[in-house]
């Protein structure tokens, strides 16, 4: 395996350790939600496409409650509820995956958006967005599923006990001290379950030092990322609305405007979860959580990848085969593979297709410690985030990410390594490979004669899986570039000729990753035919002031794009050329691409590479004209937007059957050159 020619996008091969060494212990009609100028304008914009439910019939469900050991001290709903909300202070929680506890009470919440699209996943109408239940159980006035008069209820909130490895180092109990979850709902149309959970509701066990609240300038942003990342195709966490609280004053660095998301996911679960347990020693709880993602989050045993072909080249097993049962062991003595080793592999190969994605589309999360690494593959926890502006892969968007430990290069290593730390939380269960069941191990775990075996089966297993996690990685990597630059087939040699010198020129001319591709994707095969032709077209990938880098000598700027250009114009002809076009103003020798072939080669690429992508400068502008000028609906146009990304144009266009107004000029500018100071901004980790 080659990872020389990925060099700009990852780091891979550096990192990898051995893994045990330390020790063992749009809504139906999406258009609609900006199409208006009214404060609460989603009445206004029913469909007859709107096949969604009220928030009373949704389908709720508490099973992540009723499956796991709630905090000792508050056993029940009712003992949480009965004592007073500011005795529910920051302690150490042990022996439980989560504490009860409600959200606060919130005073005059202003609804200020909701997304459309996140309302249709769930299978809410839009309608429901206008209703007071609505408005006070997405700030947790109103509780589902609890009657506080009888204090009792099919269910209650809750906050998770987890910990994590915070830059490298293991910083202890963590938890959601701002989080608070509410229920999980289950979307009638589709059967996709999710956990709908409030951000800065108030205090939890798990606040340590810090205030349960959060701002609007980090929810806004939380807010549009999670939906724009969904609607890339990249999964993540999904924020249904945003309300501001305006009592609620925050310090920050500043006096800031408190505001609450309210989130949904498959799953909450981070590593952390598993970090915390390890630290404890609390090994019957793991093997608990672990049965429970298996069994209820991804939905059984037999729904986890077994064992690959031949573990020593996992390229040879793309799809590895599910429908193992529950009790099999897979795989030569010393290295057999139980439903443990199974449930991991799941979470590296979802893991894997994640990161491959971020790096494809120049995501960054800027803070990938293990506390932010998702058990269901999701992107999580949105702090310093950004996508990248000008090419370069040793930017972080992270402020305080001196070491760059976080940066674009580094994300598949630093995953790797997160994953590392679960292998390690998971290493006894996984280690014990076809003894994981033998009631001495389970009750009593594993002994100084069993260490030794187990400890290597372990190693082993885990080693194996940083190779399938390189190979599931390249591939959903490859397979993305491949449809970024518009082509329908893979070559091996790809990466050397046309990835790599493509991510070097963009780095050495300081050319914008995500506008070279758009521009890129409305460029015809015709129009680049000659060296002439391409060097005249190449000046569109500059900025309008040419950037520092093309100042200095424009024309070898040039000639460089044009080069690459000439690659990538015969890989275009080979995969969408054909020899009865012949003679067409291609011209390329014996095939040659249609106009016909070449405008759908366009359009597919348009559906790949977004024309909006909600970058930090624009995320800036929109929090200050909601902080500052006071405005609503550019938080409904932005989302619009992040919704819709692939478009070309928003404004005056109808979507979905309902007409959305928009801005013509603004969408104009947030799709154009970044402003030069506004590129690669950093952000800190305060929210
Ligand atoms: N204002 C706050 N009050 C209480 N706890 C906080 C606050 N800010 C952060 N935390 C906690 O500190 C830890 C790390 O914070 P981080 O910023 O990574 O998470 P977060 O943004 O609060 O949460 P999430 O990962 O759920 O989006 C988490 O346990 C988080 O709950």
């Amino acid at each position: 395996m080659r990872f020389q020619p990925a060099a700009r996008c990852l780091a891979l091969t550096q990192h990898f350790r051995s893994p045990l060494s330390r020790s063992f212990s749009s809504f139906s009609n999406p258009g609609a939600m900006a199409a208006v100028n009214n404060t609460s304008p989603y009445s206004s914009l029913q469909s007859p496409a709107d096949q969604g439910v009220t928030l009373a019939a949704l389908p709720k469900s508490w099973h992540f409650t009723s499956s796991l050991p709630a905090d000792p001290l508050f056993p029940t709903p009712a003992d949480s509820h009965k004592t007073p909300r500011d005795q529910i202070g920051p302690r150490q929680v042990r022996g439980a995956i989560f504490t009860w506890v409600r959200p606060e009470i919130q005073k005059d919440p202003e609804l200020l958006a909701v997304s459309p699209a996140a309302m249709r996943d769930l299978g809410l109408a839009l309608s429901e967005a206008d209703t007071d239940e609505f408005k006070q159980t997405v700030v947790g006035n109103k509780l589902q599923g609890w009657d506080p008069e009888t204090l009792s209820g099919p269910g209650y909130p809750w906050a998770q006990c987890y910990g994590g490895f915070q830059f490298g180092d293991w910083a202890g109990q963590l938890g959601d001290g701002r989080a608070i979850s509410l229920f999980e709902a289950t979307n009638p149309h589709t059967g996709v379950r999710y956990e709908v959970q409030l951000k800065g509701a108030g205090m939890t066990p798990y606040s340590r030092f810090a205030d349960g609240k959060a701002v609007l300038r980090s929810s806004i942003r939380e807010f549009v990322v999670s939906e724009a990342l969904n609607a890339l195709g990249i999964p993540s966490t999904r924020a249904l609305a945003i309300s501001l609280l305006p009592h609620s004053k925050v310090r920050r660095e500043r006096i800031e405007p408190g505001a609450i998301v309210v989130r949904f996911a498959q799953s909450w679960l981070r590593f952390g979860n598993f970090d915390i347990l390890r630290a404890r020693g609390e090994r019957d709880l793991i093997r608990r959580l672990a049965d429970y993602i298996a069994e209820d989050v991804f939905g059984g045993w037999d729904k986890l990848p077994g064992r690959l072909a031949n573990p020593e080249d996992p390229s040879q097993t793309p799809d590895p085969a599910r429908n193992i049962s529950k009790d099999a062991f897979e795989g030569p003595e010393g290295a057999e593979e139980n439903r443990y080793m199974r449930l991991y592999r799941e979470i590296i190969r979802r893991n894997a297709l994640t990161v491959a994605k971020w790096q494809a589309y120049g995501f960054m999360n800027g803070v990938l410690n293990t506390d932010n690494t998702s058990i269901f593959g999701l992107s999580i926890d949105f702090g310093p985030f950004a996508f990248m502006d000008n090419f370069d892969p040793s930017y972080t968007p992270n402020h305080d990410d001196f070491l760059l430990r976080y940066s674009y290069r580094n994300q598949p290593t630093i995953i790797w390594w997160n994953l590392v730390r679960l292998g390690e939380a998971l290493g006894e269960l996984i280690g014990s490979g076809p003894g994981c069941d033998d009631p001495t191990f389970v009750s009593s775990g594993i002994t100084e004669k069993t260490a030794p075996p187990l400890v290597a089966r372990a190693e082993k297993l885990i080693n194996q899986a940083g190779e399938e996690y390189k190979s599931v990685f390249l591939a959903e990597y490859k397979r993305l570039m491949t449809a970024r630059l518009g082509l329908k087939s893979q070559s091996p040699s790809d990466f050397d000729t046309l990835f790599s010198p493509l991510l070097d020129t963009l780095q050495a001319l300081e050319l914008d990753f995500h506008l070279f591709f758009r521009r890129l994707s409305s460029l015809r095969v015709s129009a680049i035919a000659t060296e002439g032709d391409r060097l005249a077209h190449a000046s569109r990938f500059f900025y309008k002031e040419g950037s520092t880098a093309t100042q200095k000598d424009e024309a070898a700027a040039r000639k460089r794009i044009a080069d690459w250009l000439a690659v990538w114009r015969e890989r275009v002809v080979q995969d969408w050329g054909t020899l009865e076009t012949w003679g067409s103003s291609d011209g390329s020798g014996g095939c040659a691409v249609s106009d016909e072939a070449d405008e759908q080669r366009m359009a597919a690429m348009k559906k790949v590479n977004p024309n909006f992508v909600p970058r930090g400068w624009i995320l800036d502008e929109v929090i200050r004209r909601v902080e500052k000028g006071g405005e609503r609906e550019i938080l409904k146009r932005v989302m619009h937007l992040a919704l819709h990304p692939f478009e070309d144009s928003w404004a005056g266009r109808t979507f979905d059957g309902v007409p959305y107004q928009g801005d013509k000029e603004e969408e104009v500018r947030w799709t154009s050159d970044v402003p030069r100071s506004e590129r690669a901004l950093q952000c800190s980790c305060s929210s």
